[in-house]
This record gives C-alpha cells, sequence and structure tokens, in this order.
C-alpha cells in the first residue's frame, strides 16, 4: 500500500492504494511505519511522499461509517508526525492532493507539483470540513482570503493557481517525483523552522470580520440549505487564535457535522452517484460485459425547451447535433434560443468567445428527417403526445440507417408502444432529461421489453460522455424520478390550496436547498 524505496539518501514513500489513493487505517499505517524508518536511518537525509499513478484524493469516506478513520495513526497523527520531522519531508504531486491529501501535502516542509495536478477541500461536499489541520494550516499557508474561498466552496484549483497562492513551491512539466527526489536531496541539512506550517502566522487577519461576513454571505448564497460551508468558515476563523487552541476549535465545529444526518445523506450521495451509472439487466447483462457504442453525431427532434436543451448538452461535449424541426419558424426560434444561451455563457465568461464559436460549428439544422440518413442517434424530444411520437418513429425508422439508435425524451410514455412503431425496437429506448437538460445532472434511460443490452449500454456510455448521472430504469408510468416528484407537486398544490403563494413554497424548497422551487420549475417545463 506505501512503497519504502531509497534512492541516494532520500526516502521515497509511494502511496499505493488504487483507484484514489485513499488514506485507509492501512495506508496510514504504512505512512508513520516510513516516516519512522527513514527518521531512524542515519543514511537517510530527506524524505519524499508521492502517489504512484495520483497523489491522495483524501480520507476513506467508507470509514467515516465503519468509525476506522478515527483509529490511531489518523491523519492529523500523521501530519503533525510530517511536520515535526527533523529531516526535510517534500510532498511530489501529481494527479490530486485533496482533501486530507492535501492536509498531508501542506504538513510537508515543501511541495512540487505536476503542471497538471489539482488541489482541494472538497470536504464541504461531503458533508465534513478537513478535520486534520486543514483549517489551521491552510490559513496559515495561503491567508485569510483565499481559505475562506477554497475550504468553504470546495472548488479544485490547477498547479498554477496553487503557485500564485504559495500552495506550491514549485511547478514541473516532467516527472513530479524525480523532481523532488533531486529537490530534496539539494535541501538536506537545511533549517526547517520557517518551513513550519503551523508556526506561521495568518496573513489578511486585519480583516477578519469582512472576509468572514462575505465568505458567510456567499456560503449562504452557493451552498443553500448546507450547514457544512459555515462550520468551516468559523473552523478557519479559529485560525487566529494559536494553532492549539485552532485545532480544539477544528474538532469541534467538525464533531457537529460528523454527527449530522446531512453528513450521512451527502456520503450517501457521493456513493450513489458513482453506482448508479454501473448498470446490469435481469437477462445477465451488465456494465462489466456488454461495450456501448460511440455516438459520433446525432439529431434532435424538436427545437423546444426540451430539444434545444439536449442538444446544448451534446454539443457541450462535443457531439455534432443536427437540430431538426419541421417549420423553418420553430426551427429558427429554437437556434436563436440556442445561441443567446451560448451568449450568456460568453458574458458571463463560463466560456470564451473562440469556444462559443467552436461549440457552435458543429450544430447543424434541418426541416424535415429526409437528411438524416448517416446518424449514428436521433434523439426525438417533440410534445407528449403518442400519436405524434409514434408518427415520428415511425418515419425515422424509414430514413435511418438500421443500426441508428432511435431514442425517445419523454417523462411518462409507454417506451414498449413508442418501439413498436418502428422494426427495431431493440434500439429504441427512453432518455428522460430534466429541464433544464444542459445543466441538470439526472438522465433516466429507460430501457423498454425489447431494449438491446448493446443499446442501454450506449445510452449508460453516452449519458456519462456528455456529463449526467445516467440511471437505468424500467418503463412504467412515470419512470422513477417523476413517481418521487408527483408526490411532491401535490403536496406543493395543497400548500397553495390551503393558502401558501407559490413563491413562498419555492422560497422554502430552495432554502433547504433545492436549486429551484416546484412552481419555478413548473414554469420552466
Ligand atoms: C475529515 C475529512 C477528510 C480528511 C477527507 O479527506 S474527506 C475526503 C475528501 N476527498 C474527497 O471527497 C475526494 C472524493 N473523490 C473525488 O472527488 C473523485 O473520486 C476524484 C476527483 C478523486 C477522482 O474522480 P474520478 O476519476 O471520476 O473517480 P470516481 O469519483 O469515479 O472514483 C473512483 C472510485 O474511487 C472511490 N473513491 C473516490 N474517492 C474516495 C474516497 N475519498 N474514499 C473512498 N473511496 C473513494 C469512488 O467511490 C469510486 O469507487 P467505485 O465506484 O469505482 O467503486
Amino acid at each position: 500500500m506505501v512503497d519504502y524505496i531509497t534512492r541516494d539518501g532520500v526516502a521515497l514513500l509511494q502511496v499505493n492504494n488504487p483507484p484514489v489513493n485513499a488514506l485507509s487505517h492501512n495506508v496510514r499505517a504504512e505512512i508513520k511505519n516510513g516516516l519512522d524508518e527513514a527518521g531512524q536511518d542515519k543514511q537517510i537525509k530527506a524524505i519524499v511522499i508521492s502517489g504512484k499513478r495520483s497523489f491522495i484524493a483524501g480520507a476513506d469516506i467508507t470509514e467515516f461509517k465503519s468509525g476506522s478513520y478515527s483509529e490511531w495513526p489518523t491523519i492529523i497523527d500523521l501530519c503533525d508526525l510530517i511536520e515535526s520531522s527533523g529531516k526535510p519531508v517534500v510532498a511530489a504531486i501529481k494527479g490530486f492532493a485533496l482533501g486530507g491529501g492535501h492536509e498531508i501535502a501542506i504538513s510537508c516542509h515543501y511541495r512540487i507539483a505536476h503542471e497538471k495536478s489539482k488541489f482541494g477541500f472538497p470536504e464541504v461536499d461531503i458533508g465534513i470540513l478537513p478535520a486534520a489541520g486543514g483549517t489551521q494550516r491552510f490559513p496559515r499557508l495561503v491567508g485569510l482570503e483565499a481559505a475562506l474561498d477554497l475550504i468553504p466552496s470546495g472548488r479544485h484549483i490547477g498547479a498554477a493557481q496553487a503557485f500564485k497562492l504559495g500552495i506550491v513551491d514549485k511547478v514541473v512539466r516532467g516527472d513530479a517525483v524525480e523532481e523532488a527526489v533531486k529537490f530534496a536531496k539539494s535541501i538536506a541539512g537545511e533549517p526547517l523552522v520557517d518551513r513550519r506550517t503551523s508556526q506561521r502566522p495568518v496573513m489578511g487577519a486585519e480583516n477578519a470580520v469582512s472576509l468572514r461576513d462575505a465568505a458567510v454571505k456567499l456560503a449562504m448564497k452557493k451552498k443553500k440549505g448546507m450547514i457544512a460551508p459555515i462550520h468551516c468558515i468559523k473552523a478557519v476563523m479559529g485560525s487566529l487564535l494559536p494553532f492549539e487552541q485552532g485545532m480544539e476549535i477544528e474538532a469541534s465545529e467538525g464533531f457537529m457535522l460528523f454527527t449530522s444526518g446531512q453528513m450521512g445523506a451527502l456520503q450517501y450521495a457521493f456513493f450513489a452517484q458513482r453506482a448508479a451509472p454501473k448498470w446490469s439487466l435481469p437477462c445477465g447483462a451488465s456494465f462489466k460485459t456488454v461495450k456501448g457504442r460511440p455516438i459520433r453525431n446525432a439529431a434532435v427532434i424538436g427545437a423546444g425547451t426540451m430539444g434545444t436543451g439536449i442538444a446544448m448538452a451534446m454539443l457541450n461535449a462535443g457531439i455534432p447535433v443536427t437540430l431538426v424541426e419541421q417549420d423553418r419558424k420553430f426551427l429558427d426560434k429554437g437556434v436563436s434560443l440556442l445561441k443567446l444561451l451560448y451568449a450568456g455563457s460568453v458574458s458571463l465568461r463560463k466560456i470564451t468567445q473562440d469556444q462559443c464559436d467552436a461549440i457552435l460549428s458543429k450544430l447543424n439544422t434541418a426541416v424535415g428527417y429526409k437528411s438524416l440518413t448517416n446518424v449514428d442517434l436521433v434523439i426525438e424530444a417533440v410534445y407528449e403526445n403518442m400519436a405524434l411520437k409514434k408518427q415520428i418513429f415511425a418515419e425515422l425508422d424509414r430514413i435511418c440507417p438500421p443500426e441508428t439508435f432511435l431514442w425517445t425524451n419523454t417523462s411518462a410514455l409507454d417506451i414498449d408502444e413508442i418501439a413498436s412503431a418502428t422494426r427495431r425496437p431493440d434500439k429504441v429506448l427512453g432518455t428522460h432529461f430534466f429541464v433544464p437538460a444542459y445543466h441538470m445532472k439526472l438522465l433516466e434511460n429507460v430501457r423498454g421489453k425489447l431494449t438491446s443490452a448493446e443499446t442501454v449500454a450506449s445510452a449508460q456510455m453516452f449519458g456519462t460522455r456528455i456529463g449526467k448521472i445516467p440511471v437505468v430504469v424500467g418503463n412504467c408510468h412515470g419512470f422513477v424520478g417523476n413517481r418521487m416528484l408527483h408526490k411532491y407537486a401535490h403536496e406543493s398544490d395543497f400548500l397553495i390550496e390551503e393558502g401558501c403563494w407559490p413563491e413562498d413554497v419555492d422560497m422554502v424548497a430552495e432554502n433547504f436547498g433545492l436549486p429551484l422551487g416546484p412552481f419555478k420549475v413548473r414554469d420552466l417545463s
């Protein structure tokens, strides 16, 4: 789990715990053993900590439930051991240094990072805080303002920004481990006193109150309904006290989160999101046995809200799309909407004008279906009318090559009945996107009675490629998402009957953490 390699007076501790080098109990124990061995060996003058493929993605999240997260040596113990080492410890970072991995890195005396490496404290998104001294060491390294930005937001940053903020000492293009070993040799024997992060003062302390108030305001806007960001901010503010007292504040703020229902729910969601794309069918086929066909180009039928949203999701992933309508007027309206949305992204600086132009160069338009003779996939996204959908599918079946997938965006209609209008029911599947389709992560891939495993595999692969969390569901009225939403919508309607205003209901739902209240969602549909 941790390889111990010696190189010309340098001990290299290389973490090898796939898939992400999480700091499971065994890994922590072996890092500690390595540090002890290197400390005792008179030949060793410096230590490098690295990861085999990537650095370290943090604590092993499964251990929060099992309890072994707090077994000795904890990540706190390791950070203290590293920082207090009499021999210099250098972190060689490639890939991810996240959460506890980031905390280990900032406890080292020096950090050498590959230019593509990523840094962050994603704990907030799993309902906790960087509880291994991260809320205390990080502000001492980068200042209060940057710590109050990065810890409550959970945002990842790249190596260039990490260098600017003072997180890393050197960014390299080549092998970060080789560079770190070379560097470690060069600084062996130098004094370490100003390299111990916990001993530094916090920059920006004079503006503490205004920085804290701004951070709280931003967290309440960006992470509505979440309790962790506020506890993160309180813990970071504790860094203005002496280190040991700050650590106590971190522990007490952390305790409230570690015992909260939100932590359990967010960590459940973390693993559920990763489990969802892994499908299996009653016949035994699964993501392990059946490969999907990649989608090289696609067409979307219908240029309304759903059709344009789906087209955008594909264009954003670099898939060339033909947007199809029966009437030039509707097509032009859809294209204008799409261009307006991209112009909005440019003005919000989410993409550059050049990126916008490159994306839009992959958009084609057509009136009628005649040109669809060379597409891998058609997604029909007209309004919910069975007769119309069947008519469209019969026509597509005549025009498109036999291997073209024909998928329907529907929130409730019977996939088998739609498939019956074609001679290729094995290639028909329901894709239930949620509004706005270019943004919402969930994609229900609805399997009909005759949908083939290859079609399911392709739809799941396609969903992941366009940045969705694809879930295979069965063909029944409302599938899974709308069955749940149905109850929620009913309760919202009852509240209106009882005298509440729609905006009040929306406000309560949004304060709870939903991005949009139920009535705003309906306004969009
Ligand atoms: C106190 C708290 C402290 C000190 C902490 O450190 S809390 C943990 C902080 N770190 C994180 O929250 C990182 C979580 N992981 C990720 O963000 C991503 O996995 C990644 C960016 C590191 C890599 O992304 P990607 O390549 O897309 O891979 P997956 O997300 O699909 O993950 C692959 C499998 O690894 C499992 N995983 C990931 N991180 C952890 C973890 N920290 N602990 C345990 N397991 C982890 C993930 O569930 C996937 O498992 P499978 O689905 O393949 O079984």
